[in-house]
């Protein structure tokens, strides 16, 4: 029996044509490894599970890009943040690639890479996304951490704790080379954002959050409503006719499922409510874009294969694989 051919809202990409980016990517933080996350990733076979099992023609240029190659001493802190010029110019130089990808009409799944890349892939998204429908992206931000400081509020200066505060313009920079390239097109509304997972968030992110109105599920409301209604209830927030951009960070799993991560947090999510989140999103038909991020394979060693199955599992839920 063939069900009866649906209508594609125009905002959604093609249900076979998947644009893959892979960030080897670290300096949005202080440890090194990260950028060996996609090659890990993929090593542990992601490209055949996309192709054989869940049949998208990958469009992937076979390299991991590191982008800048900025040396410390020409990149000194810049309102505390640590190598932003570094950063700008990889986001940069992403946010291109992905916007290539998803105005091709691609589902775009980028790779990291540490969780500053965002600001890549989000505006990329998001501005493909309005030109090709005059829609905003809704931002589902599933971490440990809220990722909204700002470079003034940021306690630590690593710029992977501020890609939501560029990519909404809470912060803000003129110059060129320090994010002054982010265009309003490729920002985010703060409305459309909702956090999933959080229970390590600074003094300062929480007053924005407050002030802000931002709508976020901590681990206590999940541990009160159950991962089921969360769900409903962030999605329900975001409405049903809004293309989804899903950024995962890895460390919103508890160690015990993703130890090899830069700022594991005790008091997480399960291995399946992680990929529960990622099905639900699958689920709506309006995912648009995923970035997983943050695994970061020469931490905890003896864990480094469950982190990156474990990251490899939410990528093959949002992609739909694990339902019937
Ligand atoms: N993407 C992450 N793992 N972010 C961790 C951020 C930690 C802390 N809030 C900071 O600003 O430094
Ligand atoms: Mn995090
Ligand atoms: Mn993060």
């Amino acid at each position: 029996m063939t069900s009866a051919p649906t209508l594609q809202p125009r905002f959604l990409p093609s249900r076979t044509e998947l644009g893959l980016v892979a960030v080897g990517f670290s300096g949005g933080q202080c440890k090194d490894g990260v950028d060996a996350a996609p090659m890990a990733l993929i090593e542990a076979g992601l490209i055949t599970q996309l192709t054989s099992e869940l049949d998208f023609n990958v469009h992937y240029d076979g390299q991991v890009h590191s982008y800048a190659d900025l040396r410390p001493e020409h990149d000194p802190p810049h309102r505390g943040m640590k190598n932003p010029r570094a950063v700008s110019a990889a986001t940069q130089a992403l946010s291109a690639q992905v916007y290539a990808h998803a105005k091709e009409g691609r589902f775009v799944l980028t790779l990291g890479g540490d969780h500053s890349i965002a600001i890549g892939s989000v505006s990329g998204v998001q501005k493909a996304v309005r030109e090709r429908c005059g829609r905003d992206v809704a931002l589902v931000w599933v971490d440990a951490h809220a990722d909204i400081n700002t470079p003034e509020s940021s306690g630590s200066g690593n710029i992977h704790g501020m890609p939501v505060a560029f990519l909404t313009g809470l912060a803000r920079e003129e110059d060129k080379s320090m994010f002054g390239w982010l265009e309003e097109e490729g920002k985010v509304n703060l409305r459309k954002i909702v956090y999933i997972g959080l229970r390590d968030v600074d003094r300062g992110e929480k007053k924005i959050l407050r002030e802000h109105g931002i709508r976020a599920f901590s681990m206590h409301d999940i541990d009160r409503h159950g991962i089921g209604k969360v769900m409903d209830m962030a999605l329900g927030w975001i409405g049903s006719d809004t293309p989804i951009h899903l950024s995962f960070d890895v460390d919103a799993l508890d160690p015990m499922w993703a130890p090899s991560t830069g700022t594991p947090v005790r008091g997480g999510l399960t291995l399946r409510e992680g990929d529960f989140i990622a099905e639900c999103v699958h689920e709506t038909g309006n995912l648009v874009a995923l970035d997983l991020v943050e695994v970061n394979p020469s931490l905890e060693i003896t864990g480094a294969q469950e982190t990156v199955r474990a990251g490899n599992s939410i990528i093959r839920c949002a992609l739909g694989d694990t339902l019937l």
